[in-house]
């Protein structure tokens, strides 16, 4: 597979059916797998088996250009709530095979991600990478924030505390929650949790473009 055919596969397209949606996640589910499989594997059995996937892949897709620039064609989604969906989040969306498969939920002012993170996540022998521990802290307070705040807020301060090593192979708990509205301010905080300790706090200030509030 050349650069710029990896590259077409990773802007997906947005699919409109059912069908195409299970597709997506089936797809990046197999993606996900693939990554955690090639990372703990060597040698040339794994080659073979690559280049017979890839083979397959490229013949089931045909002209893979047509990957190119779908979302950009695609009206955008919304959810019950009237707002966008955000399908193609590198956190949360069950088609973006860089998503990590976390199971989330939001209960009054607080969201919560569980998730067990395999080796493609790792910084520190058998820990999660630091830039990834922002990322999750990050989503997590957004998803808080865009349950309580009016309009649409984006990330304007993040501040993250690693108090130990966040571990892979082990249920993390990843939680965020507002603590102050003030306009198109909110400030939110969490942590990110294994077993009974916090591996990790955030703190920070989402806003609200004055056009969105
Ligand atoms: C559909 C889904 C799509 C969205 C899909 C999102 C997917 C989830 C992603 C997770 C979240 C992200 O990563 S979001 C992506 C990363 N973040 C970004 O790209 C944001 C880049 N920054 C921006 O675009 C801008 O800075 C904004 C929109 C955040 C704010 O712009 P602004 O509205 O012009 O801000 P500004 O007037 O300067 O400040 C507003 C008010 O806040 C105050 N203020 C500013 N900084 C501070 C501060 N540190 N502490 C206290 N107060 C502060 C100012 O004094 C002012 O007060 P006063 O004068 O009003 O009193």
């Amino acid at each position: 597979m050349t650069e710029s055919e990896t590259l077409s596969l990773e802007a997906p397209a947005l699919p409109e059916s059912p069908q195409d949606s299970a597709l997506a996640e089936f797809a990046a589910a197999a993606c996900r797998r693939l990554a955690g499989g090639i990372l703990g594997t060597t040698g040339s059995g794994l080659r073979a088996v690559i280049e017979a996937e890839v083979r397959a892949l490229q013949a089931a897709l045909g002209d893979s250009a047509e990957l190119h620039g779908v979302a950009a064609k695609h009206p955008p989604r919304f959810d019950r709530r009237g707002r966008v969906q955000v399908l193609t989040n590198p956190v949360m969306s069950h088609r973006n095979p860089l998503a990590p498969p976390l199971v989330h939920h939001h209960d009054g002012d607080e969201s919560e991600f569980r998730v067990t993170l395999p080796l493609q996540y790792q910084g520190p022998r058998n820990s999660l990478h630091g830039g990834y521990v922002a990322v999750l802290l990050d989503d997590v307070l957004w998803h808080a924030v865009r349950q309580m705040a009016a309009g649409v807020s984006f990330t304007r301060e993040l501040t993250i505390t690693y108090e130990r090593p966040v571990p892979l192979f082990e249920e993390l708990r990843i939680i965020g929650r507002v603590t102050t509205i003030e306009g198109r301010k909110t400030f939110a905080e969490g942590e990110i949790i294994a077993g009974e300790a916090v591996c990790a706090r955030a703190r920070g200030l989402w806003i609200s473009p004055k056009s969105s509030a």
